[in-house]
């Protein structure tokens, strides 16, 4: 099996050259109702292979929630591995939405089924959780490593419950999010022109002035759109590391659906506000 060029190089050059939107896959039942499909397996189906017709081949990034997915069993995974199949031929990155986390023994496992070439569900990269232990991601880390997919790691997440956790100060005086990213800052560094290991930093998480953003990797911003921030607040969050931040909007596409040209144009407007609002970053 040939082997992938690093995670982190083919984000670098997709971000340049579709720039750095990531369009998320979200198929709540609500949307699916929106669109006039049922909520079942043919439902889900048919609103996945329609994001992907509109964007996988104008945007960096598609960012699957494998939640939507997993609610209809095996059904519904073999519609999540055709989706990602689908969204990859079309040139999209697939970053799969799993948040998984577990002892380094079963991580291990979950890594062969989403990092491993090969396997059914194997996507570019996968958000994983660090919160057993940032250590306890280890097997994650190797085999994207040898495989040269990614990871997105939680660091400082986009619900207003994370700061309970994220925001705890340790011993040491650092955060626990602070740590998340000098951990990542650790795995990547050296790495050109942009390291494999991203963090997690909500759109909508306020001021992070006191965080060290500087990881040498990408950061994933989920929360432009429903959950209120908007492309001209990244500026202002992300500072000198605007140019690795890659932009996640689901919800605040996926409402314009079922009709692919008003997909299309809402994604072309969402992408045009983050390139003003990135420029030459
Ligand atoms: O901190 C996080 C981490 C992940 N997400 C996920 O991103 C999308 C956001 O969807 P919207 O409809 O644009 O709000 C969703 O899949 C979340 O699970 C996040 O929001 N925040």
């Amino acid at each position: 099996m040939s082997v992938l060029e690093p995670f982190g190089a083919r984000l670098r050059r997709a971000m340049d050259e579709r720039g750095p939107l990531c369009v998320g896959i979200d198929p709540h039942a609500s949307l699916l109702a929106a669109w006039g499909l049922n909520d079942d397996v043919a439902g889900l189906e048919r609103f996945s292979r329609t994001v992907v017709e509109a964007v996988a081949d104008r945007v960096a990034v598609m960012k699957p929630q494998s939640a939507f997915y997993e609610r209809f069993g095996s059904r519904g995974i073999a519609v999540l591995e055709k989706t990602v199949e689908q969204a990859r031929a079309a040139g999209a990155l697939v970053v799969m939405d799993a948040k998984r986390g577990d002892i380094g023994s079963t991580m291990a496992g979950y890594a062969e089924a989403y990092l491993r070439k090969g396997a059914p569900l194997f996507s570019d990269a996968l958000t994983v959780s660090p919160y057993l232990g940032y250590g306890s991601l280890s097997p994650a880390v190797a085999l994207a490593r040898e495989s040269g997919a990614g990871l997105f790691v939680l660091a400082l997440t986009s619900n207003p419950e994370g700061p309970e956790v994220q925001h705890a100060v340790r011993a040491d005086g650092r955060s626990v999010g602070a740590t998340v990213l000098a951990h990542l800052a650790v795995e990547n560094a050296g790495e050109e022109p942009l390291g494999s290991f991203g963090a997690v930093v909500g759109a909508t998480v306020g001021d992070l002035s006191s965080h060290d953003l500087d990881i040498n990797g990408p950061l994933l911003a989920p929360g432009v759109g429903a959950q209120g921030a908007t492309p001209a607040d990244l500026p202002g969050l992300f500072g000198p590391a605007l140019r690795n931040v890659v932009p996640n909007v689901s919800r605040g596409v996926l409402r314009h659906g079922p009709e692919v040209g008003a997909l299309r144009s809402v994604t072309e407007h969402f992408a045009e506000e983050i390139r003003a609002a990135v420029g030459g970053a």
